[in-house]
């Protein structure tokens, strides 16, 4: 097994040189799904992994926009367009210095496997810019938003391609994309973008839902294994938009939640986050834009990191919600040594390779992104659904259709999952219940 999956890795890695993340996202998916793929000769015959790990196509484009001085700055722009089997692409648009190919390939493939165990018929994409938000005006994003539409608008369409947010990109970031693309279009098409205002065709829970959707994921492998989350302590990284309600969710379940963090350092709260340190939070981080320096002044019983992570604080679930490859295979040591039992990924990619292995090695419950972060795209789904039928959906019906898909990943991964020593592989179980899916999709239209 090891020899065939070497052999995989060694002709994708010819292929696609210099691409580190990309490469990891594929082992990682190679690593489990590889018995599963050689026992099923339909697969192996129709050269399917080969097939899947190469995306459909990459648009690369140039943002040229204004800054406030009158100053004009070149971005680099991108959109990779992995897979559509299942439906039109979907995935986020990051903005970030460090967005490259490999980042967004590895983005755009996961993507595809996560939609996939949502059931809704999404395809897999990803994109963004290597543009600098940190700093910025609201201006100054808005003339860069606007100069990125004026190229993506060719390339997307609500039956061709669906972006949303991802690190970088909120409801005002979508909001300027989507009104230079109704002005470009002259349509008022809302299924072209998710995670709109609520007063344009966005959906309620959609700013919530991949926060609270790690949190209803970690409660179900929790009860799954006999255990809960009620009481117990929940370590959390980052302090955007899916490490707030993850936040604010795990409070409701009664866990305590001691740390925050970003990319300078972290908060810790030794007696968990209240109402009131929640509330100046979500103003610091949502209204404000500042840092967690400024949280740790404002709220009591906060103190900050300058310079850390917070996977030191002991703590019986973890939620990395900030970024890829946050964690190491030293802090999962430590993590594993403080007495953690679960850990579900809120971003993508957090973990390394040698770091999974060593949470599962110790016998943590681990929920890998694909599975515990789908909330998010599975809500965009929903928006798109309402988007078709001219509808507004409350927020009660969101939330249970929401919980609904959260549930069946679940199922979906357990039922595909092997157990070891009692923890169910829900890192297995979701590569292989989600490949099985695109493959068969794939096959079904033949050599394409
Ligand atoms: N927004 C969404 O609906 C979804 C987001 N994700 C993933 O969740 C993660 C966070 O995304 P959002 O919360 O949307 O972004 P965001 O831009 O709202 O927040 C990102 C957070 O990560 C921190 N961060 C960024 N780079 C960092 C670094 N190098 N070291 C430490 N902290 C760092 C930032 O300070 C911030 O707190 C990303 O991996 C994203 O791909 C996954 C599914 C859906
Ligand atoms: O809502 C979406 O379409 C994309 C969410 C996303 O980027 C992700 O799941 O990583």
């Amino acid at each position: 097994m090891v020899s065939e999956i070497d052999h995989f890795m060694d002709g994708l890695m010819r292929r696609n040189p210099h691409e580190p993340e990309f490469h990891q996202a594929v082992f990682e998916f190679v690593e489990t799904v590889m018995p599963y793929y050689l026992d099923h000769r339909k697969y192996t015959d129709a050269r399917i992994l080969e097939r899947m790990t190469e995306p459909d196509r990459i648009v690369s484009f140039r943002i040229v926009w204004e800054d406030d001085n009158g100053v004009p700055h070149a971005n680099k722009g991108f959109r990779v367009q992995f897979n559509s089997s299942m439906g039109p692409y979907k995935g986020g648009l990051r903005f970030d210095p460090s967005v490259n190919v490999s980042i967004l390939k590895f983005l755009g493939f996961e993507q595809t496997y996560k939609n996939a165990l949502t059931r809704l018929p999404m395809g897999g994409g990803k994109g963004g810019s290597n543009f600098n938000p940190k700093g910025r005006s609201d201006r100054e994003i808005m003339r860069f938003c606007h100069a990125m539409m004026s190229e993506l608008f060719r390339h997307i369409g609500e039956s061709t391609d669906v972006p949303a947010g991802d690190i970088g990109v909120g409801a005002r970031e979508i909001g300027y994309l989507f009104g230079k693309y109704k002005q470009l279009s002259n349509h008022f098409t809302g299924g072209v973008l998710t995670g709109k205002g609520l007063s344009f065709g966005g959906s309620e829970i959609r700013k919530e839902a991949t926060g609270y959707g790690v949190v209803v994921f970690a409660e179900d492998m929790l009860k799954h294994h006999g255990k809960t989350m009620s009481g117990k302590t929940v370590a959390v990284s980052g302090s955007g938009n899916v490490a707030i309600y993850a936040v604010q969710r795990a409070m409701r379940m009664g866990a305590k939640v001691v740390t925050v963090s970003d990319s300078r350092g972290f908060a810790h709260l030794p007696n968990g986050f209240t109402d009131e340190s929640f509330a100046i939070l979500q103003d610091i981080k949502e209204n404000r834009r500042e840092s967690l320096a400024v949280f740790a002044q404002e709220a009591k019983g906060v103190t900050y990191h300058a310079g850390k992570s917070p996977w030191s604080v002991p703590a019986q679930v973890g939620l990395p919600c900030a970024t890829q490859n946050e964690v190491d295979e030293t802090m999962a040591r430590v993590m594993a040594k403080n007495g953690m039992e679960c850990l579900a990924e809120g971003a993508n990619m957090p973990l390394t390779a040698q770091a999974i292995h060593v949470l599962k090695d110790a016998g943590v419950i681990f929920g890998p992104a694909k599975a515990a972060n789908a909330g998010g795209v599975g809500c965009s789904g929903l928006e798109q659904a309402q988007n078709a039928q001219r509808l507004l959906w409350t927020r009660d019906q969101v939330e249970q259709e929401l919980e609904k898909i959260m549930r069946s990943i679940h199922e979906q991964c357990v039922e595909y999952a092997p157990v070891k020593n009692g923890v169910t592989d829900y890192q297995a179980g979701a590569n292989i219940a989600s490949f099985a899916r695109v493959a068969d999709a794939m096959i079904g239209y033949g050599y394409l």
